[in-house]
């Protein structure tokens, strides 16, 4: 894990990075932050309504300025918005300051998840299934440009997945070992 021990979630909506967040930050004794809901505690609204209000750009560019300052803390897990990865400059915040970890779904489970909540304005169109199958293909290049690792959210409960991550991140740490041996091997 980078010095600064920042765990940064990305992915599409309904993979998990909130609840899967809580809960890895809580196992891990570090710090939750969700980017939305802390725009929404700053901007006294919720995000559908800065979606209305701003439009997207307009919510991008809150987003954006969220991050710079999010990215700056020490010890945190971040769940980020599906479309934080969007803006390059944001991809280089994540990518320099975290390891990030890309929560990865089926198109089917993240449907079955966000097909009831009305709090995605997205996904708020006659078709929401195609709207998550066209955000995945435009948006997976740009979650894996910026993933240390991958999860499969497709199965196991969010506390099998805190699991999963925290094997994954004990793993991580061990190339450096491995480097280190094979450095000296060469030497
Ligand atoms: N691994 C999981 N298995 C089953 N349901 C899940 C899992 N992860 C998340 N959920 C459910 O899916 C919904 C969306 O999760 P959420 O954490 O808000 O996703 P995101 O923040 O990535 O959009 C929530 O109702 C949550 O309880
Ligand atoms: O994918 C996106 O562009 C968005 C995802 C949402 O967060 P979740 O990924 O937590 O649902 C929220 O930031 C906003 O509605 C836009
Ligand atoms: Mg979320």
């Amino acid at each position: 894990m980078l010095p600064s021990c920042n765990i940064f979630l990305v992915g599409l909506m309904g993979a998990g990075k909130t609840t899967v967040g809580r809960l890895l930050a809580r196992h891990l004794g570090k710090v939750f932050v969700d980017a939305d809901h802390e725009l929404q505690k700053r901007t006294g609204v919720a995000i559908p309504v800065i979606f209305e209000i701003e439009g997207e750009e307009g919510f991008r560019t809150r987003e954006a300025a969220l991050l710079r300052e999010l990215t700056q803390l020490e010890n945190v897990v971040l769940a980020t918005g599906g479309g934080a990865v969007l803006r390059p400059e944001n991809r280089a915040l994540l990518k320099s300051r975290g390891t990030v970890i890309y929560l990865r779904g089926s198109i089917e489970d993240l449907w079955a998840r966000t097909r009831h909540d009305r709090s995605r304005p997205l996904l708020q169109t006659d078709d929401p299934k195609a709207r998550l199958t066209q955000l995945l293909s435009e948006r997976d290049p740009l979650y894996r440009e910026v993933a240390d690792f991958i999860i499969d959210t497709s199965r196991g409960s969010a506390h099998a997945l805190v699991r999963r991550i925290e094997r994954r991140l004990r793993h991580a740490a061990r190339p450096d070992t491995a480097d280190t041996l094979q450095a000296d091997a060469d030497a």
